[in-house]
Formats: structure tokens, sequence, C-alpha cells
């Protein structure tokens, strides 16, 4: 048997949409009368009875676009005024080869190689542990970075310069910021599995701050590219944590690397 909904909206001209703004458009050819409840529930004028929960679903997903529309507008907006060293011109262009440094602090290449160096030189199997897991945190990221892009696809700011070093395919796009997820993962990982001076942990956090606050100033990224992927980073610590590799749950890999 066909929903009252659904028969509403045959009759209504075939629409199958529920956004409010569509459905009063729709009213106007409807056959029920004006003063009908459901023409009062379609109009959005409260009626005396509660109104059905499936009418209630009908505002949200309208309100939530409008939300959702309006915080992507204030985004782009705040991340162009922000992208103060986009280019040699801008207003902070003289900060820009010192923002391309700290885009090279939080790059993949230096940090992949440098555990892979580390690893190989290591002779304690507890540092072993724990640079074999650093790079399983690496790559991990790496993958789910270019999934997510992938998926995603939101192009980079248009004020962006495409100038980076050294990227790969997915890195045309911009949702998550892969140097914010990696600063989040690595510094997640280095506070928790090396003893550091409080100075030092400080440092630690700052350096993802200043990276993450770079990737705007750069307009290599909008605002909430950066939030989501500091989330994500610090979220992927977990998932790395969850899956520790040891020489219990993954002898082969140790056997790899013992001399
Ligand atoms: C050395 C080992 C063990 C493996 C190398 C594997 C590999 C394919 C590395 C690629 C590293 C790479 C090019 C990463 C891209 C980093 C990057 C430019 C991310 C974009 O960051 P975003 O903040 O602008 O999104």
């Amino acid at each position: 048997m066909p929903s009252p909904r659904s028969s509403r909206e045959r009759r209504a001209g075939g629409s199958s949409s529920g956004r409010p703004e569509f459905l009063s458009l729709v009213s106007q050819r409807s056959p029920i009368p004006p003063d009908s409840p459901s023409r009062r529930k379609e109009s959005g004028i409260s009626a005396a009875a509660p109104m059905p929960e499936e009418d209630c679903m009908k505002l949200n997903p309208s309100f939530l676009g409008i939300a959702l529309s309006s915080l992507l507008a204030i985004d782009l907006w705040a991340s162009k005024r922000l992208g103060v060293c986009a280019g040699e011109g801008s207003t902070w262009g003289s900060a820009r080869p010192l923002m391309k440094v700290i885009e090279i602090s939080g790059h993949g290449i230096p940090w992949l190689l440098g555990t892979f160096y580390g690893l190989c030189q290591s002779d304690s199997s507890a540092a072993r542990e724990v640079l074999l897991n650093l790079l399983f945190a690496l790559l991990l990221d790496l993958v789910m970075v270019a999934v997510v892009k992938g998926i995603v696809k939101r192009p980079r700011p248009t004020h962006n310069k495409m100038d980076m070093f050294v990227t790969i395919s997915v890195d045309k796009y911009s949702f998550p910021s892969g140097h914010a997820t990696r600063a989040a993962l690595v510094c997640r990982f280095v506070l928790r599995h090396l003893v550091l001076a409080i100075p030092l942990r400080v440092l630690m956090v700052l350096w993802v701050l200043i990276v993450s606050v770079s990737r705007v100033m750069l307009g290599r990224h909008n605002m909430t590219d950066v939030l989501f992927g500091l989330l994500l980073g610090y979220m992927l610590y977990s998932v790395v944590e969850y899956c520790w590799l040891s020489p219990l749950s993954a002898p082969a890999l140790f056997a790899l690397w013992s001399h």
C-alpha cells in the first residue's frame, strides 16, 4: 500500500523531493485545499496537532544543508584571507620560503626515509619495534589520506600555487591535509613512545600547530582540510596502537630486521 507521503507527491506532479522549498512550489499545483492540515504541514505553518516524525525529518536535511553551505562559505572566505603566503606577491609573500621549509618538515618523504634509515641502523630490539611501528603508521597515514582524497576530490584552493616538493596524483586534492594528519599522528606517536624532556614535548606540539597553520597560510588548504586532517591523524594513532606490531604478533617482520 502506498504511503501517504508518496501518494501526496504523486498528486503533486511526481516530485520526489522532500525539501520544503520544493514542497512549497509543488503545493501551488496541488489539489489539496489551501487550509487543509496537510497543506499547512507542507508550507511549514505550525498546526495545532503535533507534526508526524516523517514531516519533521523533511526539514532537517534542508537546515543541515544550509548550515553546511554556510560553514563551507565561511571556510573558503577565511582560508583565502589567511592565505597570506600563497604567492610571492601576497601580503606575507616574503615569508613563503620559511613556510616551504616548514612544509618539508612535515612531508612524507623525509619522515619515511628517516624512519627507514633508523630501522636499518638500529641495534636494539626495542628501538626496532618502535621504528617499525612508526614506519607502519606513516604508510597507513599515506594510504588513508590518499583514499579520502580520492573519494572526496575537493580541489585545492584557487589561490594555491602547485609548486610542492614531490607529490603523488591524489595530491591535487586538498581534503584532508596530508601534512596535518602526519603531524598529528607523529606527534601522538612520539609523545607516547619517546622519553622526551618537557620543552621538547612542547616543541613537538608547537610543530604540529605551525605545520597546520602554514598549510592555510601557503594557500595549500582550506581550514576544514587541516582540521579534519588533525582529527584523522589523531584517530589513526589509535589504530596503530591497536594493531601494534611486536616480535610476538609479527615475528616474520622482526626477523627481516634482526642482524
Ligand atoms: C621510503 C618508503 C619505505 C616508502 C616510500 C613510499 C612512497 C610511495 C612514498 C611517497 C611519499 C609522498 C610523495 C608523499 C606525499 C606527501 C604530500 C605531498 C602530501 C600532501 O600533503 P597536503 O598537506 O598538501 O595534503
